[in-house]
């Protein structure tokens, strides 16, 4: 699990340890941490270390403070270092290093911006220094004309070097993931004592590449984090395997509600993903002629054309190919509501849902029904704040903030797609997962996704112990589960891609040996050998 943390919390963290006149320890081993990532990176890359050119932009904090110390780490190395002070001055140990170890300085001007940015845009490395968590705000003036001329003159370049971002990219907000412009992206962000909030959520997480957290000896004053990630170590111990007694109810029934006569399709992939991910069986309810479809896509599937109130499930799936004219599905999509069961909301049933739910709904929008949704319940009498509404843009640019906010207006699990797909419960426990690759973003990718969900709602939703061995609040579970799907559809599509295009019914068909890799790393140590066989795509 990769834990994250606001910068307001890393800072408590850090206070006793300034307290007791630690800083400059602090400092020591976080630039010694991305001095040595420096390093790696160049090595990985097979270039040389000896010669090769780094430029640290470096702010007056202490973020300045811990590219100028690496920078002169690097120096030693044989490396040829610059550094432009982006606000005229800059902490003064670092500095005296920076120059005793040969450094060049530069001091940054509004005159000198332009000419600067060309200067290192060509350099093998540069180290983004300038802002780290004490930043309010993003980057101003002349440091603003400084990153835009290098984000243009390493586009020119053709051959850019390696950007690394001290603790986190400049303009990225550590708390939120909002970006203020200009941000220049890196490669490589190298961050200290643990991962930071802004670099799991987008905008943010756009700009941040890699992430390497380099431990500083604060870790254990960390709190509860703000965000988490599972890994797919993390799966191997929540995913569900049957026992020998197991049977296809004992497993867990997913009732299916989805699909119309424009989007019969829809029904047909999410059942698909449903019974990839363990369904012990899968009932469908819908039209007839939508029901004919899935009969012949997925034999395994039980359809009618009953009710809710008739059909017995452990979870519901709805809306997923529903439009506001199938009147009968979406009154079955209120019912299954209704039902208090584990539901997975998806597509058309989210504008035709009650404003105010439950945690075991969960809610699937992407950010343009996100909008609709915060744009409807703004408009409510129940749900008078968030004003303005946001649009789909206001939610791109604040992902975790609308997604939390959501949740909290709906009181249900929210899941928002997205390059990085956030989930944020009513209780204000929130989820991070980005495994998969772009080329998910392909039609009908949502609704395999859904069908994922629900298969893990059915099979997981009861079972409050799992949860609790692992940690997570039995109460909080809806959001883990939710989670677990995105990671699994996230791993599955990776896998189905390898790199090329996607069309949805391959990323439910690679389910299952993701599940069985995944599940090969809870094995014994003397079994662990099969995890080297059977590498996780
Ligand atoms: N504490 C520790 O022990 C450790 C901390 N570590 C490192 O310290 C970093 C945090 O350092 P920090 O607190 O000095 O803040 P930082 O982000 O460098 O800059 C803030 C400075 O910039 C200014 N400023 C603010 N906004 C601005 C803007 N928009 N545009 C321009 N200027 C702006 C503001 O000055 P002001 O305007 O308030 O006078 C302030 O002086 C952290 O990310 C990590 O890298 C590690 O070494 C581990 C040990
Ligand atoms: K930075």
């Amino acid at each position: 699990m990769i834990s994250a943390y606001t910068g307001t919390q890393i800072r408590a963290a850090e206070q006793p340890f300034l307290a007791a006149g630690m800083g400059d320890v602090l400092m020591q081993r976080a630039s010694h941490g991305l001095a040595n990532a420096v390093v790696r990176e160049l090595q990985a890359r097979s270039r040389r270390l000896y010669g090769a050119s780094v430029a640290v932009l470096a702010g007056k904090g202490n973020n300045g403070g811990d590219g100028l110390f690496a920078a002169s780490f690097l120096a030693a190395r044989g490396m040829r270092t610059t550094a432009i002070l982006t606000a005229g001055t800059a902490h003064a140990e670092a500095l005296a290093a920076f120059e005793r170890a040969g450094g060049r300085v530069h001091l940054l001007a509004d005159s000198n911006a332009s000419q600067l940015a060309a200067h290192v845009a060509g350099a093998d490395v540069v180290i983004d220094a300038i802002l780290g968590t004490g930043a309010r705000g993003g980057l101003r003036g002349a440091a603003a004309g400084l990153v835009r001329g290098l984000s243009r003159g390493r586009l020119a370049s053709g051959m850019p070097g390696i950007v690394v971002a001290c603790d986190i990219p400049s303009g990225v907000d550590a708390d939120t993931g909002e970006a203020h412009a200009p941000v220049l992206s890196a490669d490589l962000t190298v961050t200290f004592a643990a991962a930071k909030v802004g670099l799991l959520a987008d905008p943010g997480a756009d700009h941040a590449g890699r992430i390497h957290v380099v431990p500083i000896g604060i870790e254990d004053e960390l709190p509860w984090p703000a965000i988490r990630r599972f890994e797919p170590v993390d799966l191997a111990r929540l995913l569900p395997q049957p026992g020998r007694r197991s049977h296809k109810y004992s497993r867990g029934v997913l009732g299916v509600v989805a699909g119309s006569a424009d989007y019969p399709g829809a029904a047909v992939l999410a059942c698909r993903g449903a019974l990839a991910a363990g369904a012990g069986m899968v009932r469908y309810l819908g039209p007839p002629e939508v029901a004919d479809l899935v009969r012949q896509s997925c034999p395994e599937v039980v359809c009618s054309t009953g009710s809710v109130a008739e059909t017995h499930v452990q979870a519901w799936l709805v809306g997923s190919g529903m439009g506001p004219g199938d009147t009968e599905q979406l009154r079955r999509a209120r019912d299954a509501v209704e039902s208090g069961l584990p539901v997975i909301a998806d597509a058309g049933a989210l504008p035709a849902l009650p404003a105010v739910l439950a945690p075991q709904v969960i809610l699937t929008p992407h950010a343009g029904e996100l909008a609709v949704l915060l744009q409807r319940l703004a408009s409510s009498p129940d749900s008078p704040d968030f004003d303005p509404a946001p649009d789909r843009t206001a939610v791109e640019s604040s992902t975790l903030g609308a997604a939390r906010h959501a949740a909290v207006l709906t009181e249900a699990t929210v899941l928002l797609k997205g390059a990085t797909t956030l989930v944020a419960s009513p209780f204000q426990d929130f989820y991070s997962q980005a495994d998969g690759t772009a080329w998910l973003a392909t039609a009908g990718s949502g609704d395999v996704l859904a069908g994922i969900i629900g298969a893990l709602l059915a099979q997981l939703g009861s079972d409050v112990g799992r949860f609790r061995d692992a940690g997570i609040d039995p109460d909080e579970r809806w959001a883990a589960i939710a989670a677990l799907g995105a990671s699994l559809h996230g791993l599955a599509g990776a896998a189905a891609s390898g790199g090329g295009p996607l069309t949805a019914g391959r990323i439910s068909d690679a389910v299952p040996d993701v599940w069985y890799k995944v599940s090969l790393l809870s094995k014994p140590a003397g079994r662990k050998r099969n995890s080297h066989t059977h590498p996780l795509p």
